[in-house]
């Protein structure tokens, strides 16, 4: 069995797969990523380990059995595409596992892979398995603690549905903004997309998944595990 850990910003994921089926899942704190390593070590026939960071955190220092094959991802790992973004080597690790996992589970479409984690990322691969990038921005509670920080006045809010697009006071004009942002942004990146491609598919996934799927205007694929579903396929792909 497979062990796939994914390391973002603000949280790191976990999952045991047996090919492409996940069988169990977490999400840890940093401090109590190692604990939750173990229980699957002692709980699964792990033979092997998938890991990728975007985060400062010191993965290298995570333990495993001599007898564990463990494959770090990164900018040199064998890709199922052929990359045209212009600075390579400062791709997010994250982006390009989305990308070969979108390639590998979707073939011969034009791809777009939005992931709402601590950013939002969006990529585009076309049908003929070419990367070339897309954007950048900051993620749900990126928003709310951007206008806390860099302001004197505003509160700092936990997310929270707007009741309406027109906000009457400083608490749902920020929800507003925070959330109707997001969400008009996203459907801004897709219709976009949508007009410029045919035959295309549309992925969602990242710790906002479920709070933004239902209230995107477009109908696209939801899947808040995408990332840990990438890993191994890509891990397959590599072997
Ligand atoms: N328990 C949680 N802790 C932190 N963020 C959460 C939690 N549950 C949902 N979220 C949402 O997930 C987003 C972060 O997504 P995630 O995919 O975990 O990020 P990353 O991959 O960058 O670590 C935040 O914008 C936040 O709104
Ligand atoms: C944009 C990101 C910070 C997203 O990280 P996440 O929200 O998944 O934690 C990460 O993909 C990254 O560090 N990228 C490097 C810059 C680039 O992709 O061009
Ligand atoms: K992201």
């Amino acid at each position: 069995m497979l062990l796939v850990i994914d390391i973002g910003n603000t949280r790191i994921k976990a999952a045991v797969f047996e090919q492409y089926t996940l069988l169990d899942f977490v999400v840890s704190e940093r401090i109590e990523v190692q604990n939750d390593i173990d229980f699957f070590l002692k709980n699964f026939k792990i033979d092997s380990v998938i890991l990728s960071s975007v985060s400062n955190f010191e993965y290298k220092k995570l333990f495993f059995p001599e007898s564990i094959k463990v494959v770090i991802v990164d900018n040199s790992s064998k890709m199922p595409f052929s990359n045209f973004y212009k600075t390579p080597k400062t791709l997010g690790i994250d982006r390009m596992v989305l990308a070969a996992g979108a390639v590998l589970q979707f073939p011969k479409k034009n791809r777009l892979v939005i992931d709402a984690g601590t950013c939002i990322t969006y990529d585009f691969i076309d049908e003929n398995d070419n990367y070339f990038g897309g954007a950048i921005s900051p993620g749900l509670k990126l928003r709310y603690e951007a206008l806390n920080n860099y302001t004197a006045n505003l509160p700092l809010l936990r997310l929270e549905s707007p009741e309406k697009v027109i906000g009457n006071s400083t608490n749902s004009a920020i929800h507003s903004g925070v959330v109707n942002g997001v969400i008009y942004e996203i459907d801004g990146f897709i219709t976009n997309f949508i007009n410029q491609n045919k035959n295309f598919t549309i992925i969602l996934t990242g710790g906002d998944t479920d709070f933004l799927a239902k209230r995107l205007k477009s109908t696209i694929f939801a899947n808040s595990n995408f990332l840990l579903e990438s890993l191994a396929h890509l891990y397959q792909y590599t072997k």
